[in-house]
C-alpha cells in the first residue's frame, strides 16, 4: 500500500479511536503509540488487512465498573469506585494487576489493560490483557481499614474473574498483604481454592521470585539491549526512579551485576546517592515502603551520603541508563533532552508507558536504545504465569529455576523485539519490535477464532 494511504488509515483509526474514547488521553496516549507501528504492519500484511484487528483489540471485551462501599475506623461509611478491564483473552484468560490509587479512573485502566494484552502476548505464556482497581488511596490507611476495603472491593469482583477466566495480581497500591484480603474474601464467597490470583504468599501458592520479578525481568532485559552495542551492567551509572517493588528489584540484580544505582524518587522528590544504592540500604527501601510511606527524603535522612532534591525527577542526573520505575507520564520531553544531554545510552522503561510519547520519539531520533515498559516491564506477569503453571502442577520450584525461566522469556521477548524492531542500520526500534511482535500472535488468534 502506497505511504499516503498508510498515513491516512493511521489518521483515520486515530480520529476513530479519539471520538469513540473522548475524555481519555491516557487511554488514547497507549493505542496511538501502538497504532502508528502496527498499521503499517497490518498494510503490509494481507492476511491481516481489512479484518478490523487493531479495532477490536482497542475495544474492551468487558468493561466492569462498580461500587465499593466500606466503613473506616471512624465508623464512618466510604464509597469508591472499583473497575475490571477485560480487555481481550484471545489468547488467555485475562490477566493483569489491579490498582489502588486516587489518579485510577476508567482512562488509566484502559490503557493498562490494552498494554497488558502486548505485554502478556510478548511472554508467549497463555494469558490475555486484563486490568482493574480502584480510586481507594492506601496510603495513610489502618491495616483494618486495607482489609475491609480489599473485602468490599471482592466482594463484587468475585462474581467476574476466576482461575480460567481472568486472574489479577497486584500493581500501585496492591501489595503481598492486599493480595492476602482479596484472596481470602474470594476464597470464603466462591468456597474454592484456586490460583485466582498470582503474588500470594508463598504458604498459599504463591511463587519465590515474584516480588523481585519485575524488576529482575527490568535488569535482563536492559542487559540485553546494551550487549546489542557491545556493553554491559557492570561499571555503568543508573538513575532510577520510585521505590516500590519494582524499584527495589531494579536496585537489587543492578547492583548484583555490577552496576551501580545513584538515585532513587518518591511523590516528594528524589534522592542522590553518590556511594551508590548498595548492601543493607537496598533491604531499607523495602522498609520504607512497608511502613506506608512514600517519603524519599527519608532515605536522605538516615544515609548521610545521600542528597534530597525536594520536587525535581531523577532525570537531571548524568548516567549512562535510566529506569524510570515509577508511574506513567513520569519522563517529560525535557527530561529527555536532558539525559541525552548528559549522554544517557539506554533507557529501560520498568513502569507502565512512563515516558510521554515526545520523549519517547525524542530518544528514538537521537538513537538512544529505548524499551517501552510491555516489553521490559514483562517479567512481573511473566513470572505470574510461572505461578500460575506451579499451581495448576500443584508444585513449587526454587528460586534458582524460577529465576532461570524468567531471564530465559526476557530474552526471548528481547529476541521478538529484535526480530521485528531492527532498521537497516542495525538501530533496534524496540517500540515498533514489541508492538507488531506482541501484535502477531494476539491477531492469529483472533483470525481464527472467528469475530466474536
Ligand atoms: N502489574 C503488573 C503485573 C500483572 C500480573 O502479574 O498479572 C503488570 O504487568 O503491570
Amino acid at each position: 500500500m502506497e505511504q499516503y494511504n498508510v498515513e491516512q488509515k493511521i489518521q483515520d483509526f486515530i480520529a476513530d479511536i479519539e471520538a469513540r474514547n473522548p475524555n481519555e488521553p491516557e487511554f488514547l496516549q497507549a493505542v496511538k503509540e501502538v497504532a502508528v507501528t502496527v498499521i503499517p504492519f497490518i498494510a503490509a500484511h494481507s492476511q491481516y488487512d481489512g479484518k478490523k484487528l487493531l479495532e477490536r483489540m482497542a475495544e474492551p471485551e468487558r468493561t466492569i465498573i462498580f461500587r465499593v462501599p466500606w466503613v473506616d475506623d471512624s465508623g464512618e461509611i466510604q464509597v469508591n469506585r472499583g473497575f475490571r478491564i477485560q480487555m481481550n483473552s484471545a489468547i488467555g484468560p485475562y490477566k493483569g494487576g489491579i490498582r489502588f490509587h486516587p489518579t485510577v479512573n476508567l482512562s488509566v485502566l484502559k490503557f493498562l489493560a490494552f498494554e497488558q494484552t502486548f505485554k502478556n502476548s510478548l511472554t508467549t505464556l497463555p494469558m490475555g490483557g486484563g486490568k482493574g482497581g480502584a480510586d481507594f488511596d492506601p496510603q495513610g490507611k489502618s491495616d483494618m481499614e486495607i482489609m475491609r476495603f480489599c473485602q468490599a472491593f471482592m466482594t463484587e469482583l468475585c462474581k467476574h474473574i476466576g482461575p480460567e477466566t481472568d486472574v489479577p495480581a497486584g500493581d500501585i497500591g496492591v501489595g503481598a498483604r492486599e493480595i492476602g484480603y482479596l484472596f481470602g474474601q474470594y476464597k470464603k464467597i466462591r468456597n474454592e481454592f484456586t490460583g485466582v490470583l498470582t503474588g500470594k504468599g508463598l504458604a498459599y501458592g504463591g511463587s519465590l521470585i515474584r516480588p523481585e520479578a519485575t524488576g529482575y525481568g527490568v535488569v535482563y532485559f536492559c542487559e540485553q539491549m546494551l550487549k546489542t552495542i557491545g556493553q554491559d551492567i557492570k561499571g555503568k551509572t543508573f538513575a532510577v526512579s520510585g521505590f516500590g517493588n519494582v524499584a527495589w528489584g531494579v536496585v537489587k540484580k543492578v547492583t548484583e551485576l555490577g552496576g551501580k544505582v545513584l538515585t532513587i524518587s518518591g511523590p516528594d522528590g528524589y534522592i542522590y546517592d553518590e556511594d551508590g544504592i548498595s548492601g543493607d540500604k537496598i533491604d531499607y527501601l523495602l522498609q520504607l515502603r512497608a511502613s506506608g510511606n512514600n517519603r524519599a527524603e527519608d532515605y536522605a535522612t538516615k544515609y548521610p551520603s545521600a542528597k534530597f532534591f525536594a520536587g525535581k525527577r531523577p532525570w537531571e542526573v548524568k548516567c549512562d541508563v535510566a529506569i524510570p520505575a515509577a508511574t506513567q507520564n513520569e519522563l517529560y520531553l525535557e527530561d529527555a533532552e536532558m539525559l541525552v544531554a548528559n549522554g544517557v545510552i539506554c533507557v529501560t522503561e520498568a513502569a507502565n508507558m512512563p515516558s510521554t510519547l515526545d520523549a519517547i520519539n525524542y530518544f528514538l531520533d537521537n538513537k538512544v536504545l529505548f524499551s517501552p515498559g510491555k516489553a521490559s516491564n514483562a517479567g512481573g506477569v511473566a513470572t505470574s504465569g510461572l505461578e500460575m503453571t506451579q499451581n495448576s502442577i500443584r508444585l513449587n520450584w526454587s528460586s534458582e529455576e524460577v529465576d532461570m525461566r524468567l531471564k530465559e522469556i526476557m530474552i526471548g521477548i528481547h529476541k521478538a523485539c529484535s526480530d521485528y524492531g531492527k532498521d537497516k542500520d542495525g538501530y533496534v526500534n524496540y517500540v515498533k519490535g514489541a508492538n507488531i511482535a506482541g501484535f502477531v500472535k494476539v491477531a492469529e488468534a483472533m483470525l481464527a477464532q472467528g469475530v466474536v
